[in-house]
């Protein structure tokens, strides 16, 4: 059996970032740029005035000034203005020819239909955005890697940009394996339980802007789960398999997984929820097998899924690993790394009822994962400890 940083260094190295594809600017949001981006215009691509105000030649700045015309956003046409003139202008508007200031409209008094400037502080080129000054023809103007944030997404759209080619999100097939699942809405009979797996698991996929995943079901059979995986994997770039990884007669996915020449990775990792985890890999996808509890399933999902998918899509990982203090004191055996359903408040982590793999209350309550060393059996209150932070 392999350690849990055995277990994420082989799934990292099995991982590779998804082919880039080409996508409108509209859709690009939240996904990671593929490839550099050069401007191709001189943005703006006029002398813009900031302020509504006076455009004016700065030479003139103590004299009396005649108004001699309007530039107002979105005006095609310019006209020059000379020595001793001024024009009205708009925030956004171009700079008439031969003005190279702008003084706001605040800073100027009126005599005799005359302008008369009050700015000690107007400088040569005050107010004015300068031709290129946000991004010049030929410049690179967003790295590959960058994430398409609302900002980015605006940012580009305003240097002219209208598609992008971006890390795609993996295509997700969700497979859970069970006689005795039964959909919820539905009346139990003796030995059924509700499926809860496909839900926790879509609903995690959808809150990482995961859109991409279908759920099919799969009885307790060799034949039905090997044509099931199979499909899953001419459709999909990762493949979540719940349930039947464990060690039972009615365990069938290590076996579906070699008939359908999926590469074993491991299977079996030394922690507490989610032991006969199986990692394996087709070509580029990448199969977990998740231990059908469904606490064992999100915590193998937060620990080694999550991860995965976002580094085919060369994104950030939202689970934030921190040093925190234990708020109690806690025994465990030696030999499994412990993922705690925890609480994270003001520093310090404190563990929640329930931690039995097979209930999901406590994982509903909780906001983090408290993770107790392998070889270590007694925690006492105050010690350090490392705690995921999970993604609202
Ligand atoms: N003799 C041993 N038995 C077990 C071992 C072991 O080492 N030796 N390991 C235990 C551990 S730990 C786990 S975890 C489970 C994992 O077993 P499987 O992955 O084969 O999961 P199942 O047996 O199919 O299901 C386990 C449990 O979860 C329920 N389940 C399954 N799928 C769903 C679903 N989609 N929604 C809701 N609940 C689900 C299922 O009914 C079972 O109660 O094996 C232990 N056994
Ligand atoms: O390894 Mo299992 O998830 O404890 O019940």
């Amino acid at each position: 059996m392999i350690t849990v940083s055995e277990a994420k260094q082989l799934i990292s190295e099995c991982t590779t970032p998804l082919m880039p594809i080409e996508v409108s600017l509209k859709d690009a949001s939240g996904y990671v740029l593929a490839a550099d981006i050069f401007a191709r215009y001189d943005i703006p691509a006029f002398r813009q005035s900031s302020m509504d105000g006076y455009a004016l030649i700065f030479e003139d700045h103590k004299k009396e000034l005649n108004l001699v015309g309007e530039m107002a956003a979105g005006t095609p046409h310019s006209f020059p203005i000379k020595s001793g003139e001024t024009s009205r202008i708009f925030t956004g508007a171009p700079l008439p020819d031969g003005a190279d200031t702008v003084v706001m409209q605040e800073k100027i008094s009126k005599a005799n239909g005359k302008i008369i400037l009050h700015d000690v502080q107007l400088r040569l080129g005050s107010n004015v955005r300068g031709i290129g000054s946000e991004v010049k023809a030929g410049e690179l103007a967003m790295q590959q890697g960058n994430l398409l944030s609302p900002a980015a997404i605006g940012f580009l759209a305003g240097i002219g940009i209208t598609t992008v080619v971006v890390f795609p999100m993996p295509k997700v097939a969700i497979i859970v394996t069970g006689k005795e699942l039964q959909q919820p809405g539905l009346e139990l009979s003796l030995g059924q339980v509700y499926e809860s797996n496909s839900y926790s698991l879509s609903a995690a996929l959808k809150g990482e802007g995961i859109h991409m995943v279908e759920v099919m079901e799969a009885d307790d059979n060799l034949e039905i789960l090997t044509n099931i995986l199979q499909s899953a994997l001419e459709n999909s770039d990762v493949v979540l398999l719940t349930g039947g990884v464990s060690v039972g007669d009615y365990d069938f996915v290590i076996e579906a997984s070699t008939r359908c020449g999926i590469e074993q990775i491991f299977h079996k990792v030394k922690q507490k929820p989610g032991k006969p985890l199986f990692f394996g890999r087709k070509d580029q996808k990448l199969i977990f097998g998740l231990p059908g509890n469904p606490s064992s399933v999100l915590s193998c999902y937060y620990n080694y899924v999550l991860p995965a998918l976002k580094d085919l899509s060369q994104k950030q990982n939202t689970v934030k690993e921190i040093t925190a203090e234990l708020s109690q004191d806690h025994k465990k055996p030696a030999g499994l790394t412990h993922f705690l359903k925890g609480k994270y408040e003001h520093g310090k982590a404190t563990p929640l009822n329930a931690q039995e793999s097979f209930r999901l209350s406590s994982f509903a309550q909780a906001n983090c994962l408290i993770l107790l060393n392998e070889e270590q059996q007694e925690f006492n209150a105050g010690d350090s400890v490392t705690v995921m932070l999970l993604p609202d």
